[in-house]
């Protein structure tokens, strides 16, 4: 008999929803046994602004204890893994992506247009902040943070003290809460952060076998639009609280499938907005979000992102505030 994969994971409820539907995915295909290992990171023993810490320490705890053989593979929102990679590792899927959409939660059932001027909206996340900004509808925007329990808490509670939070609406339908939320965010108005609502399959690369193995659970549409986006952001150099968005989407184009890359940089306040899209084809995702990156350095993205929440390349491995 073969012992059981060893799944490491935070503890919060999104990382257990996450961690749980990863393995039984893996079993239902391979008829491997996964058992879950609770990994405490630092950032879950630490109340301190996730913006101090940087969503990184959650990450490197997981990664600590692959590297030290405590675990076998571990799951991540792929858009809080820093874009630099993690010697020795390996991500073996990129599992079908989620609605990387946006999700309004707002009080009486209202959409973002039935939001009066001055209404309060709670998010932590500086892309959020600019873009709410940007929509010139003189939102009071408020910094909130906190599981999504926590954030919910703000709107739907007998506490609440918010008109409306926004949260990704990915996580929200991992633990079963899509029901709270009152509006899909178009984004046109809201664009997601890179790889939002996908997830990260990762092991050593020593471990062969289980590259093969996990690979069962790789989609590869997924993987192309994560890729194209998580270029994009590289190449900005943006790590830790950059108001950098990205979005691929698959289509069928007249010459086979092709990517739709969009990418915008905002400043935190709204009043600087660069959005760009480019297309090309799934094989070629990297190349087109460094383009993509490189057009918007072209028309200052720089000077947006140096005013404010610019990580610059030597602090890379601490991830988003997403
Ligand atoms: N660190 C926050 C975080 N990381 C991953 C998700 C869920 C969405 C996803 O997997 O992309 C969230 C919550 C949120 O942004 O509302």
């Amino acid at each position: 008999m073969t012992a059981p994969l060893r799944l490491g994971t935070r503890g919060s409820a999104l990382a257990m929803a996450q961690s749980g539907q990863i393995a039984e995915a893996l079993t239902a295909a391979t008829g491997r046994e996964v058992e879950l290992v609770e990994v405490v990171t630092a950032g879950d023993r630490s109340s301190a602004p996730v913006h101090r810490l940087g969503v990184g320490v959650f990450v490197s705890a997981l990664r600590d204890a692959l590297v030290a053989r405590q675990i076998d593979f571990a799951v991540h929102s792929y858009k809080d893994l820093p874009t630099a990679d993690a010697p020795g590792l390996h991500i073996a899927a990129v599992p079908a992506r989620q609605d990387p959409r946006d999700a309004l939660v707002a009080t009486n059932g209202r959409t973002l247009a039935e939001l009066a001027p001055g209404a309060k909206v709670g998010t932590g996340a500086l892309r959020r902040i600019a873009q709410l900004h940007a929509l010139g509808m003189q939102l009071e925007v408020t910094p909130i943070r906190g599981n999504v329990d926590t954030r919910l808490g703000r709107v739907l509670g007998p506490d609440a003290d918010l008109d409306a939070v926004v949260l990704a609406r990915a996580g929200l339908a991992r633990l079963g809460r899509a029901d709270v939320i009152t509006e899909t965010l178009d984004p046109m108005l809201m664009l997601p952060a890179p790889a939002q609502g996908a997830l990260a399959v990762e092991c050593r690369i020593d471990d062969p076998d289980l590259v093969e193995l996990l690979a069962v659970l790789d989609h590869a549409p997924s993987r192309a639009a994560v890729t194209a986006e998580r270029a994009l952001l590289a190449t900005l150099e943006a790590g830790c609280t950059a108001p950098v968005a990205a979005y691929g989407e698959l289509a069928e184009g007249d010459a086979g499938d092709e990517i739709y890359l969009r990418g915008a940089v905002i400043s935190p306040d709204g009043t600087r907005d660069l959005r760009l899209s480019r297309t090309g084809t799934p094989a070629d995702a990297a190349e087109i979000g460094k383009a993509l990156a490189a057009e918007l350095l072209e028309l200052g993205a720089d000077s947006i992102l140096g005013q404010e929440g610019h990580a610059g390349p030597g602090t890379q491995q601490f991830g988003s505030t997403e």
